[in-house]
Parts: C-alpha cells; structure tokens; sequence
C-alpha cells in the first residue's frame, strides 16, 4: 500500500493496484442497531402503513383526493423541520377529505456536481462528514414526524441506506438525476412504500416510466442485510411506482400539452394514467415565487376535473426562499439547498389544493 493511502481493508488484493484513493473506510453500524435504538412505535407503524396505502390508492386512481408532498427541500435543522411538522400536521386533518399530505423530509441531495449532499452525509455542514451521526439524527427526524401525527415522503439515494430508515418512510422518490440507474431502480423493486420516479434532467419522461417498469420487476442484486453484512437481494417487484414531472434543461412540462404527452407513455406501458406534478425544481426554475404560480395553475386545472394530476409536490419551509449552507448563523428554518415558499404562502397553497380536489370530485360525481 501506497503511503497516501493508508488504507485497511482486511483484503488480500496486491496493495499495489487497490484502494489507491481511498483515503479511509470506516464500519458503519449495522442497521439492526440503530433500528433498535429508535424503534417505531404501533401508532407509527399504523400510520406509515395507512398513509402508504392511501398514496398507492391515490396514484392509482382508487381514491379521488390529491396526494400533496410538502415540505423542505432538504432537512438540515431538527429543531426547525419539527417545527414545521407541528404547523403542517393540523392542516393534514383539516383536509384529510381532500387531500392526503405527506412531509418532505429529504436528508438525501443529489448534486448536479459538488456541494452539502445532506443531513446523513455531513449532519454538521461543516465537512466533518458524521455519517454514524447523521444517520441516527435521520432517523429520529423521521421518527418525530410520525409522531406529529404526519407521513413522510423521503428520495432514496444511497442504496444502503434504506436498511436504516425505510420502515418510517410512507412514499420515496428517486431523483431527476438516477431514475435511469439500474442501481435505484433495483433497489426501489424490494421497497415496500410507493416510488415515484422523476423525469430525467434533460426532460425525458419514458426514462421515468422504463424505470417504473424495472423496478416493478423482480430483481436479484447486491445490498446489505440488516446486520450490514454484503448480501445478494432478491426482491418481488413494487408495483406501486409512478412518474413525477419535474421539467428539464428544455424547460417546464407541467402544462395540459406536457401531462398529456406524459399519459400517453403512460398508457402505452400499460399504467395508470396517473402523475405526480413537482412545482418545483425544472417547472419553476428553482424560483420559489414562480414555484407558487405553478401550484395556482394546477389547482386550477384539477379544480375543471383533470384527472391526470394525482399529487402535486412543493418545497416549501418557514421561511421563504434560501442561504447558503454553513455550520453556524444560518436564518432559522430557511433552505439551505432549493429555494422555497415560506409558511404562510404555503398555507394559503394548501387551501387551494384542497378546494381544487374537492371541486374535482363534485366534477366526477355530477357525471361531467
Ligand atoms: O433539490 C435539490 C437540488 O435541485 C438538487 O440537489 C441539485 O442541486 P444542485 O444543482 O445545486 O447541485
Ligand atoms: C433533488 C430533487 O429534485 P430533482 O431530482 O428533481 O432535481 C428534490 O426533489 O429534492
């Protein structure tokens, strides 16, 4: 081994060809254990278990309320995240008739090419990278949701990390930058939540559908057990994924001309007809007042009964708009990754959201 790779691996590979940038590797705890050091509770377990049921219904169309996931675009602050919960879960049974509202709760951030990839990955922002901590930290945000009372909706991008935190999660995401990764797409047919996959960043929808159809699929691949030990996995298939539209490069693909396109693949594959819309991220160009009139414009199209929109996805915090992540003097509860809509915007979204749906159903019922 190489003096600038002072590295054990307990391997027996010729030092001199392995490991030669990496710089260190340090045992995480097997998952078991920080499982068992904050374990759901029964009244959590109901409710991920119900809340997963009603995203699977709403997605395919067996229930006529609008799925809305809310909430930052990435966990950094405990503290604020929680005091957003305690905001948003009354709204939850204020509209429950309506709507079925799920919390943001990302700890996970894909970047288009470096920056703070989440709270597991560096918990303290400051490149000290506490994996074991974050993690932990995770998991008890996921756990203080639940018992607020609200469902969390999470992206899954490290493919072990689910061993860790997927029991608490209701609904899963994979990003605008993997759903093309046989990887996600492996791992996303053992999940046991429903999946929506993004659009590509270049825009392209059937990158979404292709990998809703991989990972409806059984597939046998590598993963870790729940005692961390490398593992082969072979799964069922989950058949309850479905496409977010995010927009692209080329611009939004949240309009009627878009989302029917977007059903047209879906149809062709043989699945319901049936989106997530994202407001965010290519379909506001991460401007969170544009971000705003986008939820207005799909109100207003689920409220004339367009039956395509199944859920609507925002970014959405206590504070409006972002900073730049850093370990101290940061704006209590604001972003530190997208912009996002401040509380009382989203309040007044919601209300929206929820009338929309409800017209909707007045809409279906009245035979129109
Ligand atoms: O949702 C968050 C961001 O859009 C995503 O992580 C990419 O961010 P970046 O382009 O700033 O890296
Ligand atoms: C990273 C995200 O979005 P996208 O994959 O669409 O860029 C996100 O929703 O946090």
């Amino acid at each position: 081994m190489s003096s600038t790779a002072p590295v054990q691996t307990g391997t027996t590979t010729p030092p001199r060809t392995s490991d030669l940038r990496v710089q260190s590797l340090e045992p995480l705890e097997p998952p078991r254990e920080v499982v068992a050091a904050r374990p759901l509770n029964d009244a959590a377990a109901d409710l991920v278990a119900a809340s997963r049921d009603a995203a699977a219904a709403i997605m395919s169309g067996r229930d006529d309320r609008l799925l809305v996931v809310v909430g930052p675009c990435s966990i950094h602050d405990p503290s604020a995240a929680l005091d957003y919960a305690h905001r948003l879960a009354p709204l939850r049974t204020a509209y429950a008739d309506d709507l079925e509202i799920v919390m943001r709760v990302y700890f996970e951030k894909p970047r288009t090419t470096v920056g703070w990839k989440g709270l597991i990955n560096d918990p303290g922002m400051d490149e000290s990278y506490d994996v074991r901590r974050g993690l932990r930290l995770a998991r008890s945000v996921l756990l203080d949701v639940l018992a607020t009372g609200l469902p969390a909706g999470t992206e899954l991008l490290e493919p072990t990390s689910p061993q860790y935190l997927a029991d608490a999660v209701s609904w899963g995401a994979i990003g605008a930058r993997t759903p093309e990764s046989q990887v996600h797409r492996q791992m996303v047919s053992g999940l046991s939540m429903p999946v929506g996959f993004k659009n590509a960043t270049d825009g392209s929808v059937q990158a979404a559908v292709d990998g809703c159809r991989a990972a409806a699929a059984a597939q046998t691949f590598f993963g870790i057990d729940g005692d961390g030990r490398a593992s082969v996995v072979s799964t069922s298939g989950n058949p309850d994924c479905h496409v977010i539209l995010r927009g692209g490069h080329d611009g939004p693909n949240y309009g009627v001309a878009s989302r029917r396109a977007a059903l047209e693949l879906l149809e062709r594959a043989g699945m319901p007809q049936r989106l997530v819309v994202d407001a965010s991220h290519g379909n506001s160009g991460k401007d969170h007042v544009r971000q705003a009139a986008v939820v207005r414009e799909l109100a207003h199209d689920v409220a004339a009964g367009d039956r395509g929109i199944a859920a609507v996805m925002l970014e959405s915090f206590l504070v409006p708009g972002k900073q730049a992540p850093a370990p101290a003097g940061l704006t209590y509860g604001q972003s530190v990754t997208d912009a996002c809509i401040g509380w009382d915007v989203t309040e007044g979204l919601l209300a929206e959201l929820a009338s929309a749906s409800a017209a909707r159903r007045v809409d279906r019922q009245s035979g129109a």
